[in-house]
């Protein structure tokens, strides 16, 4: 039987008269990386503040490895790690020190061999030895997450992760946040704004809109299931020539001299160039629609011209 890592069950909350989350559920697939997207005041913070329990909710309830936080509120958190508002790092101490630190205020017995093993996870030991304050703002992250992992959790919530962070430190982090959900089996939920880093780090996307789930979006064919259909852009000479070939892939028209081919797969793309390729069509560039952002923007701006 499938498990659930995480289970949110209609929550709500409201400040004074405000109904900021309302009967909020969804659920969260082990291994799996969950983006949590939703417009400025739509709730992403105060749900997550709810299921790492800072805050308490109004009604419902969150299960964390089948452990309810009203319930069993010590074991239930014991299983997830968070870094929701920026993680207390000191600077004056080295990465190691932070880590020896974190570990001994941590309630559950933290090993040496794991302070080892989570600074091998995010690829810091060559680092440990320096003072925090000499680490650029993605080592920070790093170890902001090798902090929220000490204690082995399987459920791991980032607010916001790569805020601030350079072109190469956000390829960093997506590789590393992807080898923890596939080879530790660790199961994410990362709020962004960022709808094309939600689209390549992600699995799927829960997306709200004042404070209500609208829907859950998948960014990867699902056990044999298709995704929508995507549509490529394939600039080649000769077009005619190209578009012969590309037609035996899938739906393929011209418009303003570029093609235009509906394909299901990602994946399929650096295929169908090398098709072009090796049949001598000179291929000058390539893109394809970003399905999510297309997403995004029908589920949240469709409620707001219902609502008025
Ligand atoms: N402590 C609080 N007291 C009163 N209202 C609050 C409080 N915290 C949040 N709110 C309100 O609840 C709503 C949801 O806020 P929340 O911060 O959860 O949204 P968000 O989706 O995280 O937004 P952002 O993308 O801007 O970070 C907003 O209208 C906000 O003003």
């Amino acid at each position: 039987m499938e498990s659930f890592p995480l289970q949110v069950k209609r929550l709500n909350k409201s400040f004074g008269k405000a109904h900021v989350i309302k009967d909020m559920s969804f659920q969260l697939k082990r291994g799996e990386i969950y983006g949590f997207l939703g417009p400025n005041g739509s709730g992403k913070t105060t749900t997550i503040r709810m299921i790492v329990s800072l805050i308490g909710a109004d009604s419902g309830d969150v299960l964390i490895e089948g452990k309810s936080i009203k319930t069993h509120r010590q074991e239930a958190i014991s299983n997830i790690g968070a870094i929701v508002e920026d993680p207390d790092l000191y600077g004056y101490l080295t990465g190691k020190q932070n880590l020896e630190h974190f570990a001994r205020m941590s309630k559950g017995n933290v090993t040496k061999a794991r302070i080892k093993e989570v600074t091998e996870l995010v690829e810091l030991t060559a680092a440990m030895n320096k003072k925090v304050k000499n680490y650029s703002l993605g080592m920070k992250q790093r170890l902001g997450i090798a902090v929220s992992l000490l204690h082995n959790p399987s459920v791991l919530i980032l607010d916001e992760p790569t805020n601030g962070l350079d072109p190469k430190g956000i390829r960093d982090l997506r590789n590393y946040l992807q080898r923890l959900a596939k080879e530790d089996g660790v199961t994410l939920l990362v709020s962004s704004h960022q709808l094309n880093e939600i689209e390549v780090l992600c699995d799927r996307a829960i997306v709200i809109k004042s404070g209500e789930v609208v829907d859950e979006v998948s960014m990867r064919q699902q056990q044999g299931q298709p995704d929508s259909v995507m549509n490529v852009r394939i600039e080649a000479k000769p077009v005619d020539q190209a578009l012969a070939i590309l037609a035996t892939y899938g739906n393929a028209s011209i418009t303003e001299g570029t093609i235009q081919l509906e394909q299901q797969r990602y994946e399929s793309i650096p295929d169908i160039v090398e098709a072009l390729v090796t049949q001598g069509i000179r291929v000058y560039g390539t893109s394809y629609q970003n399905k999510l952002e297309d997403a995004y923007f029908s589920l949240t701006e469709e409620q707001e011209v219902s609502a008025g």
